[in-house]
């Protein structure tokens, strides 16, 4: 068995608000968005050997290792090889990013042991330049433009799928309008109060017509009401929602409730203090 050289964490991307601003003539859709990062993520481990993955953890079962998986092709577009372990913690086309945070922990991780961040890593995925900073951020554009921004208050937070899938495609075709202003000016937030005044000003564009698609979404967001949420709402283009709760105990119970309902839940938070790169 050959020896872990890198492990790199691939946290769940949470779109906290996100303005669809306009479209290309492509179709691709314009957007203004404030990422943060969860707690909760999966797990990606990098050791010297030719190309492969493997693949373990809850949300496995729903993902093939083979050369499309996200793991690979940030791995080919680095032109490096590696033994890839992946333990896939977060629901797969889930809103969450979890193939980009892979993506990008894949190529943090082939740095480490000394290959070259390759140029336009978007081409993955829109939400691969954002996963490379895992730390909150504007990303503005399709996902390429990426401004990082000082920091926000790390806040118990629960996440809920409620195991639908839904098509980003489907979601997009479905909005009913694409000329959204873009975000407020984002100032420092130095506590909950301050962020969550500060997301009542903005949307995700995307949440209304994910429900048309999937109307459970709209019971989450109920859910996240009745169990204590300070603050409630779909992230990317869904199924999965994040609530953000005063404290850690009551994110803990909160998601208890929730999973009631046979949803993945689970409690975490959001933009946890991580140790720098
Ligand atoms: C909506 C976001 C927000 O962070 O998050 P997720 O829901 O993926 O987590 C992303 O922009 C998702 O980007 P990405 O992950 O690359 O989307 P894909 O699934 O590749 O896109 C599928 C299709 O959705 C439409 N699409 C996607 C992104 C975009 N900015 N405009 C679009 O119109 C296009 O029809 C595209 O062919
Ligand atoms: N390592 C990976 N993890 C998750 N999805 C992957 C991976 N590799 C390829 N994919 C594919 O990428 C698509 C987007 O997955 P994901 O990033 O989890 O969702 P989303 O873009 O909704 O946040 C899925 O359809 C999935 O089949």
């Amino acid at each position: 068995m050959s020896t872990v050289h890198v492990v790199e964490s691939a946290p769940a991307k949470l779109n906290l608000a996100l303005h669809v601003v306009g479209r290309r003539a492509d179709g691709y859709h314009l957007l203004d968005s404030l990422v943060a990062f969860a707690g909760i993520g999966d797990e990606v481990r990098l050791s010297p050997g030719p190309l492969s993955l493997r693949i373990d953890g809850p949300f496995a079962a729903g993902l093939d290792a083979g050369e499309d998986n996200l793991c690979l092709r940030a791995a080919r577009l680095a032109g490096a090889d590696a033994a890839i372990a992946l333990t896939k913690n977060l629901p797969v086309a889930s809103g969450i990013g979890g193939g980009s945070a892979d993506a990008a922990a894949v190529l943090r991780g082939l740095a480490q042991m000394g290959h070259a961040l390759p140029g336009a890593a978007e081409r993955l995925g829109a939400d691969v330049p954002v996963c490379l900073l895992s730390r909150p951020a504007r990303m503005q554009g399709t996902g390429e433009i990426v401004t990082a921004l000082p920091g926000l208050p790390t806040l118990p937070l629960v996440l809920v799928n409620p195991g639908v899938g839904v098509s980003t495609p489907q979601v997009f075709e479905a909005l009913q309008s694409r000329d959204s202003p873009p975000l407020p000016p984002i100032p420092g937030f130095s506590n909950a109060d301050d962020l969550i005044g500060w997301l009542a000003q903005t949307r995700n564009d995307l949440q209304a017509a994910a429900q048309t698609v999937a109307p459970v979404i709209g019971q989450v967001i109920d859910a996240f009401h009745a169990s204590g949420a300070g603050f409630a709402r779909m992230s990317g283009s869904g199924a999965t929602c994040f609530g953000l709760y005063a404290s850690a105990a009551k994110a803990r119970e909160a998601a208890g409730m929730l999973k009631q309902h046979g949803w993945w839940a689970v409690a975490s938070e959001l933009a946890p203090q991580r140790p720098p790169r």
